[in-house]
């Protein structure tokens, strides 16, 4: 299994070099060669196993020789041990025909652990095996980071920094990064937005001195194993519906389309996806580049679903990569175009993008409203970017089962739970004391070459 660039201007790597690397060296995104099959049958085969051995035979095909089958079941079964749930990824039913894949039994609460879990085993293997040391750079809106950090605190290999948009992420969220006392552990609160924040860690990887020097690795989903860990979570709940023997739907709450795009891989496997339904906050950018073609930045207003404040929806790119016939040259005139703030996306790409992805926005007001109207309903308490994906699946309800990812625990967003509610969520009793801890963080510019020098100074490098 090899891996190669959106943009096709990037060397090919094998599984292990792809997650090593993070952002292609042309500036592009790395997918695989060729999405390898799971015929009916061997799809019909997961039902009732537990989630690490579905993990394992979604995720097998796909590394190659990195790790011997013994050690890859290993690393999954370490990776969602720390799990609050026995399922990992419990659905519950919402209302008739539509469901809750609920994806925040990890150990920071969203649905980023069961990538970075992952992840994190398989680079600690790796590095054991090279006995490299490496700097991560991650950008976030408030889920990647804690999950990242959770993921590679206390390593000696391994220095994490984090930079997260100042004052734009929830209370919870930004505890979760700057109480961790490890001092590989690096918060970084930028002035800017999430888009600056991604855009200077796509900087760093472009500058080749800078991240050869440090030894550059991301764990954003930039880096492909990421996308890859999210693909299993499809597979586990639309086997329990009755796939493949029916259809299933699903509707995705969406900033960076990188969990979205797990979907379009599920479905490229041979997962009988009917819809694949994007559901945006007020920085609907993908709702309005689906319905018009034209994908246009408009600048970030801040909401009550902080993690999906994002205009410049990195995979996105991936997608296109797959609507223009996996032609990399035109990506990149694209992404070229996207510097100016706007790209028209061709007729012929848009009707692929629209064959395969529905989408829908919610409002501030949808948003609360949809989080009151639930507990009443149905006694489930929602977060608010799982309440923009029930809002918008609700507008997508067929006789097919639709199945809306709940993204975060609602206890990271208190504030807006409680005004939408009136009730005020608790953190787990692990989690209890969070706002006793003190917080180690630094404020830094939006400025590649401080943000370069500062990573050095850290390092000692
Ligand atoms: C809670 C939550 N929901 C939804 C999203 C959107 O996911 P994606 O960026 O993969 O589209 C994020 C962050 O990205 C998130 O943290
Ligand atoms: N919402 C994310 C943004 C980064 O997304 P990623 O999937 O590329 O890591 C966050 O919470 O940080």
């Amino acid at each position: 299994m090899r891996y190669i660039s959106t943009r096709g201007a990037a060397p090919t790597l094998s599984f292990a070099e792809a997650m090593m690397t993070g952002l292609a060296r042309d500036g592009g995104l790395y997918v695989p060669e060729t999405v390898p099959q799971m015929a009916k049958a061997e799809i019909a085969a997961l039902a009732g196993l537990p989630y690490e051995e579905v993990a394992f035979r979604v995720m097998r095909p796909f590394i190659g020789g990195a790790f011997t089958d013994e050690e890859f079941h290993g690393l999954i079964e370490k990776a969602y041990s720390g799990f609050g749930h026995a399922a990992r990824a419990p659905l519950v039913e919402l209302a008739a025909n539509h469901f809750l894949l609920e994806l925040f039994h990890g150990p920071t609460l969203a649905f980023k652990d069961f990538a970075m879990q992952i992840i994190g085993q398989m680079m600690q293997a790796q590095l054991a095996k090279t006995g490299e040391r490496i700097t991560i750079v991650g950008a976030t809106s408030g889920d990647t980071g804690s999950a990242a950090i959770e993921a590679f605190r206390g390593l000696a290999n391994v220095d994490v920094f984090i930079l997260f948009p100042h004052g734009r992420v929830s209370e919870v969220q930004r505890r979760q990064m700057t109480t961790p006392a490890e001092t590989n552990v690096h918060a970084l609160a930028l002035d800017g937005d999430f888009d600056d924040c991604q855009a200077r860690l796509k900087d760093m990887f472009n500058d080749f001195a800078f991240r050869d020097g440090v030894r550059l690795a991301g764990v954003n989903s930039i880096n492909w194993a990421r996308v890859l860990a999210q693909v299993v979570y499809y597979f586990t709940a639309a086997v329990a519906l009755g796939a493949p023997h029916r259809p299933v739907s699903f509707t995705v709450p969406t900033g960076n389309f990188g969990d979205i795009y797990a979907g379009h891989i599920a479905r490229a496997m041979g997962l009988p996806i009917e819809r694949l339904v994007i559901a945006t906050n007020q920085n609907d950018i993908l709702d309005r580049a689906m319905r018009s073609g034209v994908y246009e930045t408009k600048g970030v207003a801040p909401s009550i679903s902080p993690s999906m404040d994002i205009q410049v929806s990195s995979n996105f790119e991936r997608a296109l990569f797959d609507a223009y016939g996996r032609d990399g040259a035109a990506v990149a005139q694209l992404m070229g175009e996207l510097k100016a703030g706007r790209f028209a996306i061709s007729q012929g790409a848009l009707q692929r993008l629209r064959e395969e992805f529905g989408s829908g926005r919610a409002s501030e007001d949808d948003t609360r409203a949809t989080i009151a109207a639930t507990l009443v309903a149905t006694g489930e308490l929602l977060c608010p970017h799982s309440a923009v994906g029930v809002k918008v699946a609700s507008e997508h309800l067929s006789e097919v089962p639709m199945i809306t990812l709940a993204t975060a625990h609602p206890a990271k967003f208190p504030d807006a739970v409680e005004t939408a509610t009136g009730i005020r969520p608790a953190l787990p009793p692990r989690m209890a004391d969070l706002f006793q801890r003190p917080e180690r963080v630094t404020r830094v510019p939006n400025d590649l070459a401080a943000l370069e020098a500062l990573v050095r100074a850290r390092k000692g490098a």
